[in-house]
């Protein structure tokens, strides 16, 4: 059901964790890969380099040890500032460029970027064009659905994006002025998908494996992508990627498997960002896992309060121990 796609010299498989801003960091992109993610995109990093030194985009520049191919985000407005952006991120190890015009943030770089581009095609064009020809391996471009729905251009931004050498799209099926509001609709990704030639990733709610078939029959998409529904859950992937595989549902990973994998990622997070950060970032994704764990509200209200990486740790053995 889901095939391989060529990207540049890579091939990969079209079932992708979404960029997000404080969540896809390197541990987790590990993690999902783990758990059946065929490919993944870093957090966002900005095009302005002079924002580099701040210690939030050193962690997101990391990407030591990850697997092929290593495709970083970056987002900005400004065409020249973007082309050397994505130079000096391939100097760093950056594999795939992806362009974000999916964000709906406000301002970055306290500029208009992300989806706010959307409004003006020719800006779209010059960014993309430049990017492509300032690098030499594969560009790919994130984008929603349009600008908002009396001017649902996303069918135009991506022949746009075709025509300037994106060699794949990431579609959000929602407009700008959406926002995260309402359901996503996949007849424009759909109409996306039929207006070009390169490969199109469908995202956007996407958050069961009997509804990444829907969407994948109804888009004719050669992929898809997930992102909020892989928060306490990365197992999604293999979930789904069974599902498609054979129409039959995989066994929920036992309490033991849960306990392991929440261990572990709480582990890697301590790891890649020290004691202060670490800890901060272990409370968001232990109040995400304990969604999907019964009775686990005191034990997450408990987690939030710890202030050491071996408290947390800990709380993380027993907490398991007593459920077992
Ligand atoms: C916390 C958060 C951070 C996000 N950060 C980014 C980002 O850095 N770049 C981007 O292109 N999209 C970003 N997005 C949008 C997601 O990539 C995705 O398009 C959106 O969440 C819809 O997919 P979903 O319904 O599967 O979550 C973010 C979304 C969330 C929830």
């Amino acid at each position: 059901m889901l095939y391989p796609i060529p990207l540049g010299q890579y091939t990969i498989e079209p079932l992708a964790l979404a960029p997000m801003a404080g969540v896809t960091d390197r541990p987790f992109r590990q993690l999902c890969r783990q758990q059946g993610a065929g490919y993944v995109v870093s957090e966002m990093v900005t095009s302005d380099p002079l924002l580099w030194k701040t210690s939030k985009s050193s962690f997101r520049l990391n990407h030591a040890g990850e697997e092929s191919p290593k495709s970083v985000q970056i987002v900005g407005y400004d065409p020249d500032m973007l082309a050397e952006a994505a130079q000096l991120n391939v100097e760093r190890g950056a594999e795939v460029i992806d362009i974000n015009m999916g964000c709906p943030a406000k301002k970055v770089c306290n500029r208009l970027a992300g989806s706010a581009l959307l409004q003006d095609e020719a800006l779209v064009a010059r960014i993309l064009s430049k990017v492509v020809k300032a690098v030499s391996v594969p560009v790919t471009l994130k984008t929603r659905t349009g600008w908002d729905r009396q001017h649902k251009n996303g069918v135009t931004i991506a022949q746009i994006a075709e025509d300037s050498g994106i060699q794949l799209l990431a579609i959000h099926g929602r407009t700008r002025a959406d926002k995260y509001e309402g359901d996503a609709e996949y007849d424009t990704i759909r109409a996306i998908k039929q207006a070009v030639k390169i490969p199109v990733l469908a995202n956007g709610d996407i958050d069961s494996p009997e509804k990444a078939l829907t969407v994948l029959q109804h888009t004719g998409c050669d992929g898809i992508m997930l992102g909020r529904a892989a928060h306490g859950r990365p197992w999604i992937f293999r979930e789904i990627r069974h599902y498609l595989n054979t129409r039959t549902f995989l066994t929920p990973p036992s309490l033991q498997e849960r306990a392991d994998i929440i261990y572990q990622h709480v582990c890697a997070v301590h790891e890649f960002y020290g004691e202060d950060l670490g800890v901060r970032f272990a409370r968001k994704h232990i109040a995400w896992y304990g969604e999907y764990l019964d009775n686990s509200r005191p034990f997450v209200r408990q987690f939030h309060k710890l202030t050491t990486r071996l408290e947390q740790r800990n709380a993380v053995k027993d907490f398991f121990a007593a459920l077992s």
